[in-house]
């Protein structure tokens, strides 16, 4: 039903996650040495909050070669000790998928996706958009999704507010939490918001604010971090001013998105070394689009440029 998936990671201190596919309340294995290996990377939760999964290695002797299997989890945690323990999942199907679909997914059949969502263990779940009916008929039902899910429990339910008028509705809607969205892009922010980067900055201001004075978490998203349908390549500089601007008007985290898919190693090695350095890295996210099928190598990526960083405790 997505066009394509979303994967994402939040970066902290002592931890990374990803955003995709993944059950805190559950260990998800995949065999990824050879076939004869038994050693396995995991991703499970350990302390029953659900926002935090635990990355580690486990080794089982399906071989019957507890040498090898000894051996190939020496190797494993060579190449992986330094990966964060925790990880964080923000899901944004709901929001960032149904948002592009060519036919409007019925209300119902979205609080039906966001409570299964919630069932499967994830903790953060984006439930919609605030954002005008015209530019997205698709999230027109905003007030209505937020109904339906007003008594679901155990989850937040961020939503996208463009402006001010998107936040006082999110607000009046029950929203607990926000996220607003600027663009590193110049063209990308006048064709998904109808205004220019700065015109952007000083409207989230205004947002940030608001939800301050009510003691609302604000999320920021920075698009089109490494690439963008119109410009082409995005210098890193103009992520970096982007993100330092969001987190200086006060969101608790920084989501970079590679809005369209086309990041890999190469690109996104200058772009998160630039805005590390005006970030604390605690403070961010990754969002990688899938198009290309780059997303989790470049999760892993931004998992070892922690590494690099040595900014990982354990
Ligand atoms: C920002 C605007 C509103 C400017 O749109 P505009 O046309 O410039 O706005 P305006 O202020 O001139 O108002 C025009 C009409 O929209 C109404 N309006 C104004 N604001 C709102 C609102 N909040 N909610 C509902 N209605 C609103 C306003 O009341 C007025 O109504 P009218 O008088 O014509 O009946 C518009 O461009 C918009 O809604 N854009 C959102 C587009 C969008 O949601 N794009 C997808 C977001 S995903 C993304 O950006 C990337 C991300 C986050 O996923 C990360 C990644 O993947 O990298």
């Amino acid at each position: 039903m997505m066009q394509a998936a979303k994967v994402s990671a939040k970066l902290t201190r002592r931890g990374l996650s990803w955003r995709h596919g993944y059950n805190p309340t559950m260990r998800i294995s995949s065999r990824f040495l050879s076939s004869s290996s038994a050693s396995h990377v995991g991703v499970s939760s350990t302390n029953g909050l659900g926002i935090q999964g635990e990355v580690h290695n486990c080794c089982q002797q399906d071989g019957g070669d507890a040498v090898l299997s000894r051996e190939n989890k020496r190797r494993l945690s060579q190449y992986l000790r330094h990966i964060p323990q925790f990880v964080k999942i923000v899901e944004v199907g709901p929001r960032d998928g149904l948002q592009n679909e060519k036919h409007i997914v019925p209300t119902a059949v979205k609080v039906e996706l966001i409570k299964m969502l919630v069932s499967s263990g994830l903790r953060i779940v984006e439930a919609t958009s605030f954002v005008s009916p015209k530019w997205v008929p698709q999230l027109a039902d905003a007030n209505d999704v937020m109904e339906g899910i007003r008594n679901v429990e155990g989850a937040r339910f961020p939503v996208l507010t463009p402006n001010i008028k998107g936040f006082e509705a999110a607000v009046a809607a029950g929203a607990k939490e926000v996220a607003i969205f600027a663009s590193a892009s110049e063209s990308f922010s006048k064709s998904n918001i109808n205004c220019s980067i700065e015109e952007s900055l000083r409207r989230y201001r205004e947002v940030a604010v608001a939800a301050r004075k009510q003691s609302l978490p604000v999320r920021g998203y920075v698009s089109c971090v490494v690439g963008c349908p119109i410009e082409g390549m995005v210098p890193p500089s103009n992520v970096a001013y982007v993100a330092k601007e969001l987190y200086s008007m006060g969101c608790s985290e920084i989501s970079l998105g590679d809005t369209i898919g086309v990041g890999t190693p190469g690109t996104v090695i200058p772009m998160l070394e630039s805005v590390v350095d005006v970030v604390p890295i605690e403070n961010l996210a990754v969002h990688f689009h899938d198009t290309y099928g780059q997303a989790l190598s470049n999760i892993l990526l931004s998992l070892q440029m922690k590494m690099k960083k040595k900014q990982l405790i354990f």
